[in-house]
């Protein structure tokens, strides 16, 4: 039995609300598998397509209807961690009912302390929202105003700071609620990113990288394993050339190579392999697992996905 800190990729949450109410309940599927092995699970997820998507519906309505607000993306974060944690939440307590397994799950609204001086604010990067061709990229940026940067070969998508997640404000909560035998989702698309001035702790317009923020979890509550799930089942080195060769296994030294030599896309691939660095180098014992949500059950069972150790 392991206590397990789960970071899931977009993909396991669909594009429209609609596909992922369906989406969700094949995500369900592996996780309670592993919960039905016996392992602690602490669910945390993205929320670059959802986020980007509340925040430009809220934008094109405001401008179309005086009724309708701008939605500042704080508030637009935490309304991507309410819905997709309620649909997480939803479909992971009907297959556990499903199954017989007698165990609580519930969402925590989380709040991600960062730097104020943070130069990822001056610098943006996380894409966010859907995927555009360049043509429309151009007319985003001309009439909106957005940073738009080309994705991994898969089309444009606008990019918002992304600072480093430094504290979790309700770690105290989670840990608890994980002590206590529950399923916990928390810092749901990397958390509300917040600084603290005078007045307190304030939100601030930024996308923390889940992957980073699932990291800081996974050592808050002392988790044995991070698993990374994705698009892809294992990390590869000159992704989608001639040459490409998939990794089983990495430490540390020879990943930090392979970042230095560029293998791993900014906004993508290089943060979860950074942050799965981190986790294997931040105790003995820890690893780091990147795989799909299909194959999590074989990756734990050491069958495949990319294992990162220090
Ligand atoms: N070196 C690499 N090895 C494997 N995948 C890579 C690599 N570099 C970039 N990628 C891309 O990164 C994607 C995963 O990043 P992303 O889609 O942003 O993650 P998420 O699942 O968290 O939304 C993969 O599906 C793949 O297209
Ligand atoms: N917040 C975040 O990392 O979202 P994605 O995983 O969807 O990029």
């Amino acid at each position: 039995m392991a206590r397990i800190v789960i970071a899931l990729g977009g993909n396991a949450l669909g594009k429209t609300p609609l596909e992922q109410r369906e989406a969700v309940k094949n995500t369900a599927q592996p996780i309670v598998d592993l919960i039905e092995d016996g392992h602690e699970i602490i669910l945390a997820h993205g929320n670059g397509p959802q986020v980007g998507m509340i925040n430009l519906a809220f934008e094109t309505a405001a401008q179309n209807d005086d009724n309708v607000p701008e939605m500042p993306f704080p508030e637009c974060g935490a309304m991507s961690q309410g819905y997709i944690g309620y649909h997480l939440q939803n479909a992971i307590r009907n297959e556990l009912v499903n199954r017989g397994i007698n165990k609580s799950i519930t969402s925590v609204v989380t709040q991600v302390l960062v730097d104020k001086n943070d130069n990822a604010f001056e610098h943006p990067t996380k894409p966010v929202g859907s995927f555009y061709t360049e043509d429309e990229a151009r007319k985003l940026i001309e009439e909106k105003g957005y940073r738009m940067v080309e994705d991994s070969g898969r089309g444009y998508r606008r990019v918002v700071p992304s600072p480093i997640p430094v504290d979790i404000v309700e770690k105290e909560i989670i840990k608890n609620l994980v002590e206590d035998g529950n399923i916990v989702i928390a810092c749901g698309g990397g958390g509300v990113p917040v600084v603290e001035d005078e007045e307190g702790l304030k939100g601030v317009p930024a996308v923390i990288d889940k992957d980073f923020a699932s990291e800081k979890m996974a050592e808050i509550v002392n988790a044995d394993l991070l698993v990374i799930l994705t698009a892809v089942e294992k990390v590869a080195i000159n992704f989608g050339k001639e040459n490409e060769e998939w990794l089983s296994e990495m430490n540390v030294e020879l990943a930090q190579q392979y970042c230095d030599e560029g293998h791993f896309a900014p906004g993508s691939m290089l943060p979860k392999v950074k942050a799965a660095m981190k986790f294997a180098s931040s105790k003995e014992g820890r690893k780091a697992l990147i795989t799909s949500l299909e194959k999590a059950k074989e990756g734990l069972a050491g069958k495949t996905g990319t294992l990162v150790t220090a």
